[in-house]
């Protein structure tokens, strides 16, 4: 079972950067309660994907990677780093993480802090590191004077020391701003344009689209999504249109081909558009409803929506 496992040498020479396999993870609460925070997840990762990992908060993304990184060992189940236990690939330098806070010293230079982690990876190469990560004009910078953007840029080249296959990101943008976002990713895909394989873990749906080839959806510790970027931005493209409507027009409007579902909250019905413009114009011209408002897709109905559409979509990137 598991890390431990010798690999088997047709492992080594795996196709796949990551494999987890009904992965379980289970963790005791102060009262003693078992939870479980991942739920049987099987996942599968191929080399040179840009992978976003998505999730509402305490979906398991976290404990996920931490399994992926082996700094924790899921009870049951099996996880795989190039065919072999993920301590073992840590250890040869193949995967590395950006984690979303820790790992610097604040009184330390930007340089200071490169030169000091690349003593660790023989063959390391300080400059060309920090040029990749777009830190050489703040390598004379206190690490505490530094933006959480620029830090989080700091970790990236930190990262980048062991020339590794396989980065691993944990909702490295978290807390920053639009823009320090758009440049910490524009650092990071210029990067992995060359061929890294890449996996990151995000609550921001933008991100997933702009940056991932692939994006899986997680819910409870359990898979719910998993599809190409393109079908999450036809997800998310849709817009909700909402009224007050009686319960004999809104039977009528659910029916049409312009709505996908219908979902009541409160006294107001949400229609789910295929084409929001003229189901406007239905609600308008052939119904009583009052107070209609158009909204983009919330995080929560593009996810409803690629749970249901996902499926048919899920395997493709994967098996
Ligand atoms: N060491 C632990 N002990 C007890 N419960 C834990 C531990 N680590 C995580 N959990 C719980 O497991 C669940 C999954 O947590 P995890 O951090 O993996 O979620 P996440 O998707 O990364 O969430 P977030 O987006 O909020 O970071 C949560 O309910 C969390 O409280």
């Amino acid at each position: 079972m598991e890390t431990r496992s010798q690999p088997a040498a047709r492992e080594v020479t795996s196709p796949d950067a990551a494999v987890l396999s009904s992965v379980v993870k289970r963790f005791t609460n102060a009262k003693g309660e078992e939870f479980t925070a991942v739920d049987g997840l099987d996942l599968r990762i191929r080399r040179g994907e840009v992978v976003a990992f998505l999730g509402p908060n305490g979906a398991g993304k976290t404990t996920t990677i931490d399994m992926l990184l082996g700094l924790t060992r899921p009870d049951s189940g099996h996880v795989e780093l190039f065919g072999r236990a993920p301590q073992a690939a840590v250890r040869a330098g193949q995967v590395a993480a950006v984690l979303q806070s820790g790992g610097l010293l604040p009184d330390l230079t930007v340089e200071a802090t490169v030169r000091m982690l690349g003593s660790l990876h023989p063959g390391a190469d300080v400059e060309q590191v920090m040029a990749r990560a777009g830190i050489t004009a703040l390598r004379h910078r206190r690490v505490n004077e530094c933006s959480g953007g620029e830090q989080q840029r700091l970790r990236f080249a930190v990262a980048l020391l062991s020339n590794p296959e396989f980065l691993v990101l944990d909702e490295p943008t978290a807390g920053m701003d639009v823009a320090a976002r758009r440049e910490f990713w524009a650092t990071v895909r210029e990067d992995t344009r060359r061929g890294m394989t890449v996996m990151f873990a995000t609550h921001y749906m933008e991100e997933a689209d702009q940056f991932a080839d692939r994006v899986v959806m997680v819910d409870r510790g359990r898979v719910v999504a998993d599809g190409s970027a393109s079908s999450l931005r036809a997800a998310i493209s849709g817009r909700t249109v909402s009224a007050l409507i009686s319960p004999g027009d809104a039977q009528e409007v659910a029916a049409s081909p312009l709505v996908r579902s219908c979902t009541v909250r409160g006294d107001r019905h949400y229609f789910d558009a295929t084409d929001s413009d003229a189901l406007l114009r239905l609600l308008v011209t052939r119904t009583s409803a009052t107070e209609i408002e158009v909204a983009p897709r919330s995080l929560e109905e593009a996810f409803m929506v690629l749970t249901h559409q996902g499926r048919s979509t899920a395997q493709e990137g994967t098996r």
